[in-house]
């Protein structure tokens, strides 16, 4: 006989629902007040949705006759919403342990970039790597995303330039959107780099007459699907008006504008990214005051990577700017997991633990279009949740690295997509 429902997680200590009245995002107080709820139980229907979440007590009387695919004792456990990774570029070959040591000893990004190494490093790689081997490479890595508890992560190209490269990246991340459980947005970043012997300009025509046409056939032909464009807005790469025409020209074609701004110099791309209607800008080291408030206005989120930069969330915060995180993944910023993503946050950007939580949850989800279904753990959402094997959520941030022993399953809409066989307990 099948069963009613997919999944029941019991009695947990504490379950992070996160908002309380189906936010979209949360602003600066709802980050510093995230609703938990002790002693609770979650229920997810066969179709993969969350369909009751509340006191252990009330879920045991409601549900007391209906049968479960999968049950889990979560007594002295915690329960979380998957986590939103809002920024990677996880598809490359060629890996740059070498550049770690050069900036170690004094080189800066750009010194790198400009002597050839840096992205035009990994393009060259990327470039002559088969579909396989990237694929192969992306799916390991998007497995150790999972085993962090990454539910849903944004996946950009941009180690191509050319069409055909960009092209194979967008491929290989379209298969692993088929075949495996973790969730995927995807990024067209053909504007990462100006390709050698090419300018600023020319490159951004190139993309305009001849990429995202491309890119636009084969989302008819429901070959690729891509949700979102990305720019690297900085000088020396793309300037502003260069960046302008190509998000224009990306949005025309139904793409959600998610871009790199405001990184090494200030350049402006935030109040930029708040007059085109931006979903997010990532990094915002350079960011101007004006550009804060522009965000702020336009609901643009501000996606903070900390393993790249330091910088002070609270002016944005306090600005009423919806902050969201990401891993920043990529061959020059090596780390798969949000739960040290958060806690770099929290100890370097100075964010609380629940503005940290928040930012990637809910905020993440947002600036992928995707907080309806996924960042909260509410009624009518993916059944997508974390379950650690301690009795106060804060563990898993603050026990910086500790995530492997402390996450004991990854479920993804109610099935269980990875199970820790080594918890080793506090
Ligand atoms: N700043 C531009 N892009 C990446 C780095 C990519 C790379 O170095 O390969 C970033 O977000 O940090
Ligand atoms: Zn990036």
């Amino acid at each position: 006989m099948s069963c009613k429902f997919r999944l029941l997680l019991e009695n947990a200590e504490q379950m992070l629902i996160v908002c309380r009245k189906e936010e979209e995002f949360l602003l600066r107080d709802g980050m510093q007040q995230l609703a938990v709820l002790e002693k609770a139980s979650l229920v997810v229907g066969n179709d993969g949705f969350i369909k009751a979440v509340g006191p252990a007590d009330l879920i045991r009387n409601q549900f007391s006759n209906e049968s479960f695919e999968t049950k889990i004792d979560c007594m002295g456990k915690c329960v979380f919403p998957g986590f939103v990774d809002a920024h990677t570029h996880p598809v490359w070959a060629g890996d740059r342990v070498n550049e770690f040591a050069m900036k170690l000893a004094g080189a800066t990004y750009m010194d790198i970039h400009q002597a050839g190494g840096g992205i035009n490093y990994t393009v060259e790689h990327t470039t002559a790597a088969s579909d396989e081997e990237l694929f192969r490479s992306f799916k390991q890595r998007l497995t150790r995303m999972l085993r962090a508890g990454t539910t849903l992560v944004e996946c950009k190209s941009g180690y191509g330039l050319k069409l055909d490269t960009e092209l194979k990246m967008l491929r290989v991340i379209e298969r692993a959107q088929k075949e495996l459980d973790i969730g995927i947005s995807s990024t067209y970043c053909g504007a990462h780099s100006v390709p050698k012997g090419k300018s600023a300009v020319e490159a951004a025509d190139d993309i305009i007459c001849n990429h995202l046409p491309a890119l636009k056939q084969l989302a008819l032909n429901g070959e690729i699907h891509v949700d979102n464009i990305d720019v690297f807005c900085e000088r020396g790469v793309f300037d502003l008006e260069s960046t302008k025409r190509i998000l224009q020209a990306g949005k025309a074609i139904g793409l959600h504008l998610n871009f790199h701004g405001d990184e090494l110099s200030p350049m402006n791309s935030a109040e930029m990214g708040a007059l085109l209607g931006a979903h997010a800008v990532s990094h915002l080291e350079e960011v101007s005051d004006e550009g804060i408030t522009a965000m702020a206005k336009a609901k643009c989120s501000a996606v903070l990577l900390p393993t790249t930069a330091y910088i002070l969330s609270k002016d944005m915060l306090d600005a009423g700017v919806i902050v969201s995180l990401g891993s920043d993944f990529n061959p020059n910023a090596y780390c798969l997991s949000m739960p040290m993503v958060m806690h770099l946050a929290c100890v370097n950007m100075k964010m609380s633990l629940s503005e940290a939580l928040a930012a990637a949850t809910i905020n993440a989800a947002y600036s992928l279009g995707r907080s309806h279904t996924h960042g909260s753990l509410e009624v009518g959402k993916q059944g997508d949740v974390v379950v650690i094997n301690a009795s106060r959520w804060e563990h898993l941030i603050y026990q910086f690295g500790g995530h492997q022993e402390l996450i004991e399953y990854v479920i993804i809409k109610g099935k269980i997509a990875y199970k820790n066989d080594n918890i080793l307990g506090l």
